[in-house]
């Protein structure tokens, strides 16, 4: 996808998955959504996610929603998921299926890829990663396996490098922070809990979208 599409598009990235979510994830998306949310990353894993059937049902109802409304719907780590729903894109990681391989499955599709390093970044890039997930930049619950925390330094480092990847930073971000991930480099920020455990999703994605959306760069 064209990269400066895609930098708008990462503003402000929502993750969800129904373990996430103290309500009715349709109802918890449809807020987000309400509030300014750009794109929605389904991510069903972990401790009492959905499996099989329940899954693949859900992910097409969340999906239906983001349609509704023009948010692209990207698949978290199931390759066979996002092209059996015709998904707008996947997220892998570095444990997850190959970068090169991936790309050939999905075509055109967005290709995120978290990387870590100057390596996997570059690796990456060249196997046709669409934007980088860079994380954990703070402390998190969320993710039981996340990689030490980051900070920002990484991401500077690939901006002071010249790298114009898009870049979205996930791990702990929340409204008193994220400017400071924008201002670092990114073009985005990714959250899961900040507005899937607010009190109003809806509050919670208006007031991170102010945020991202002041800060054009
Ligand atoms: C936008 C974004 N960035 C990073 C991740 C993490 O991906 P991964 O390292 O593969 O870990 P899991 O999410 O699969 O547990 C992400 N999902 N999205
Ligand atoms: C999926 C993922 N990858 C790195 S940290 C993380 C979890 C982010 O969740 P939260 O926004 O609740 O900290
Ligand atoms: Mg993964």
């Amino acid at each position: 996808m064209n990269p400066n599409k895609l930098k708008e598009l990462l503003k402000l990235y929502f993750i969800m998955g129904s373990n996430n979510c103290f309500e009715n994830p349709a109802h918890v998306l449809t807020e987000a959504i309400r509030g300014g949310i750009s794109l929605f990353q389904f991510r069903e894993k972990g401790e009492g996610c959905l499996l099989d059937g329940n899954k693949y049902a859900l992910a097409k109802e969340l999906q239906r929603i983001c349609r509704e409304h023009d948010i692209p719907f990207i698949v978290n780590d199931d390759i066979d998921l996002a092209l059996a729903i015709d998904a707008d894109g996947v997220h892998i990681g570095q444990e997850d299926e190959h970068v090169l391989s991936v790309r050939k499955r999905i075509g055109d599709k967005i290709l995120g890829v978290s990387v870590h390093t100057w390596a996997e970044a570059m690796a990456a890039k060249a196997a046709g990663a669409d934007y980088f997930g860079l994380g954990p930049i703070f402390p998190t619950s969320t993710k039981k396996d996340a990689k030490p925390v980051q900070g920002l330094s990484f991401i500077r480092e690939l901006r002071n490098k010249g790298i114009q990847t898009p870049i979205v930073g996930i791990g702990g971000i929340n409204q008193e922070n994220a400017s400071m991930v924008m201002e670092a480099g990114a073009d985005g920020v990714s959250v899961i809990t900040a507005i899937s455990h607010a009190e109003s999703a809806f509050k919670a994605a208006a007031e991170l979208s102010k945020q991202t959306q002041d800060h054009d760069r």
